[in-house]
């Protein structure tokens, strides 16, 4: 992927006119470093594409969650898909508008549902008829009525790895779309739940148009039947799903799908609402490793790197490819095949196989595409600190998330009683 916010400049990486050099000096690696032009401009190209008519874009905030990035999409007018209290509390700690946030997710908890109905989001995204009953009863308990879409599973073919593909009739999600008439019509006579809108999403990194509108057609039918039978359904929510380009990849642009979703959708009096993460945030990000040492071999090259897969889980768990190249180019050592690889006590530990680099041990790799769901899959697996992010504004280095402090991992932890060593 090349970025107009990631570049080279005289044979040096840039995030927007900061170099890397510079914010790895200043942070240390592994860290995150994220562009608030390009996070600006990915969400602007879906207000923009969405303008003409009613709509809400609704950021999904498992991609990359971070504050500042939350603040900044606020501050443009983002709603926000979220699918946990954890992340109710990350909108509301930014001033974000719950009248702005819809709520995702097979496994509501009833305390989670209390406080989004406490603070009067706009939509629940209700993904089983036990969890309308349940949403319905806590609403009752608190003398509300909770607005609600189902998710409809419209058992598609999103065409994407079958860890992220989330609309076939096998998946975990949503209400199978031959159900959900007779759950809409439930759910009218309900108390405690008013229906108002449809909802899906079939998968995540999804590089063609057919599946999203296969499934728009089917909540389209649905739409109809239900209009027919005098329930009025305000607003369709198309989930997320569109895809990047990681290694030349050529999705659709948002004015391309939007473009497409409204000429189908015609003369229908409905609020379009989509709830991007991926296209938003992967390719306003990248991760900054160093190599550690090299361990050229005749089989195989190891580039040992202090990042890993605690740190970007993504090639490890999906066998992602994301584009890894030397923040400095160098001509002064030959190119060679590497394995990227991490210093977590696992085979599975790589960040890329296979790649061709010039480097020598000492040197700065960017891996690219990494601002979704890269920091917020960071686990401590092997007692290792999670990475700062940092936000470039021109040249200027925000650093929003200091590396995590070692004794902050065992803060909660404690000996048993009298175990004292011997
Ligand atoms: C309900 C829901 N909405 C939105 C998203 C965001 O998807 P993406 O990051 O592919 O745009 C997801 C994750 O796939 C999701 O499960
Ligand atoms: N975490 C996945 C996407 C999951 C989408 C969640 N609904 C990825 O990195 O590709």
């Amino acid at each position: 992927m090349t970025s107009p916010h990631f570049v080279y400049r005289q044979g040096e990486l840039y995030a927007e006119d900061a170099p890397l050099t510079r914010v790895a000096a200043q942070v240390g690696t592994p860290c995150y470093v994220y562009s608030k032009a390009a996070f600006t401009e990915h969400y602007r190209a879906y207000a923009q594409a969405l303008a003409g008519g009613p709509h809400l874009v609704c950021y999904a905030l498992k991609a990359n969650s971070n504050l500042a990035v939350l603040g900044l999409l606020a501050s443009l007018g983002a709603g926000f898909d979220i699918v946990s209290v954890g992340e109710l509390e990350r909108v509301l700690a930014v001033g974000g508008d719950p009248g702005r946030i819809v709520f995702s997710g097979v496994g509501k908890r009833e305390d989670e549902m209390r406080r989004a109905l406490a603070v009067d989001i706009k939509c629940f995204n209700v993904e089983s008829e036990a969890e309308l009953e349940q949403l319905a009863r806590t609403a009752r308990s608190m003398g509300r009525t909770a607005r609600v879409s189902l998710r409809v599973n419209p058992d598609v073919d999103a065409g994407t790895h079958p860890y992220i593909s989330t609309g076939l009739k096998e998946n975990k999600f949503g209400i199978a779309i031959a159900d959900a008439e007779r759950v809409y019509h439930y759910a009218r006579e309900l108390a405690g739940v008013e229906p108002i809108g449809i909802d899906c999403h079939i998968g995540s990194q999804l590089t063609e148009l057919s599946p999203f509108m296969d499934a728009l057609d089917r909540l389209l039918e649905l739409h109809d039947r239900l209009a027919a039978a005098g329930i009025v359904i305000r607003h369709l929510d198309l989930g997320g799903g569109l895809g990047v380009d990681y290694q030349g990849e050529t999705p659709p642009s948002p004015g391309e799908y939007i473009a497409a979703l409204r000429q189908r959708i015609g003369e229908r009096p409905l609020e379009l609402i989509l709830e991007p993460g991926r296209s938003i945030a992967a390719n306003a990000g990248l991760m900054l490793t160093r190599v550690m040492y090299l361990k050229p071999g005749e089989h195989r090259s190891f580039a040992i790197v202090d990042g890993a897969m605690n740190d970007l889980i993504r090639p490890s768990l999906y066998q992602a490819w994301q584009r890894i190249t030397a923040v400095c180019e160098r001509h002064d050592v030959e190119t060679h095949r590497w394995e990227i690889v991490g210093p977590v006590c696992e085979s599975g530990d790589y960040l890329g196989h296979d790649r061709p680099l010039a480097i020598a041990a000492g040197d700065l790799l960017a891996v690219h595409s990494a601002g979704a769901y890269g920091f917020v899959m960071a686990s401590n697996y092997n007692t290792r600190p999670r990475p700062p992010e940092v936000m470039i504004d021109g040249s200027e280095i925000h650093v929003v998330r200091q590396r995590e402090r070692l004794d902050a991992l065992w803060a909660g932890e404690s000996l048993l009683p009298g175990a004292t060593p011997a």
